[in-house]
């Protein structure tokens, strides 16, 4: 890194050119995708699994910035662009469903996580909830609505790992630990929607600091029916979720 102002992004305050608000995919290869729906995209920055890029939406300066994946590296991205003065994150991901009713395609959007990290503890205990902000919620519930995607709201499991906390038993020892034994089906019982692995995270990480977050995914496999994502799906639904995420935040600058 030649000059940074933190420590793992590789960003200056000049870098973000006065943005507040911050699109956060898992994927890095998801970035420029999302910057490219904005006018003037430009590169920032790629270190580690955090590439960086800024654009414009109604004339205002917008930062997208991968987390990687899980709740480490997203804590690092939030505290970072945070420092750098973001002060709304708006995640887009991929994630499991583990409704009947919740299909491949099919676009969910985050009120709540279930708090299967570890990350989310070094801010809050697990007494604290893992919460998304209101106006980001509804800019993007609204954002959904407008693009005709079949839209589910509600809470997320989200877990520190893909395999077990997702309990996955297509794996290279084919065993679950008994924390995670038939935890699947008592989420799905809850009327939990699906799993990821960043929300809870960032969602207790913004609500416990006055920052506000918002979660939006497009589902890539339904776990009652096959354990591994479906591939071939995955650009459609991409596709759908992050043109969801860039209208919200069109959504969240001019209401
Ligand atoms: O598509 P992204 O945003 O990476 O999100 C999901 O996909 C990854 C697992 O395949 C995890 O990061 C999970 O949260
Ligand atoms: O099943 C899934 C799909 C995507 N991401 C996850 O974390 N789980």
């Amino acid at each position: 890194m030649e000059r940074s102002d933190v420590f793992h992004l590789g960003l200056t305050f000049s870098d973000l050119a006065g943005a507040t608000l911050a699109i956060v995919p898992g994927d890095p290869q998801r970035v420029e995708k999302i910057a490219r729906l904005m006018t003037n995209p430009v590169h920032l920055a790629t270190h580690r699994e955090f590439t960086t890029w800024r654009a414009e939406l109604e004339g205002k300066s917008v930062v997208v910035c991968s987390t990687g994946i899980g709740g480490p590296s997203t804590s690092i991205a939030v505290e970072e662009l945070s420092q750098l003065g973001i002060r709304t994150f708006l995640r887009v991901g991929t994630t499991g469903a583990i409704q009947n009713a919740i299909n491949v395609g099919d676009v969910l959007v985050t009120t709540a996580a279930v708090r299967l990290d570890g990350a989310s503890q070094h801010f809050a205990p697990l007494a604290f909830p893992a919460v998304a902000d209101f106006a980001c919620t509804t800019a993007l519930v609204q954002a959904a609505k407008q693009r005709g995607a079949r839209l589910h709201v509600g809470v997320t499991a989200s877990s520190d790992t893909f395999y077990p906390g997702q309990e996955r038993y297509d794996t290279y020892s084919g065993g679950v630990v008994r924390q995670f034994k038939g935890s699947l089906q008592e989420w799905q019982g809850m009327g939990v929607m699906n799993y990821e692995m960043e929300s809870a995270t960032l969602l207790t990480m913004c609500a416990t600091q006055g920052l506000r977050a918002g979660m939006v995914a497009g589902v890539i496999v339904n776990r009652l029916q096959q354990e591994t994502p479906d591939v071939a799906a995955l650009q459609q639904t991409e596709s759908d979720a992050v043109t969801i995420v860039v209208e919200a935040s069109r959504l969240l600058f001019t209401v």
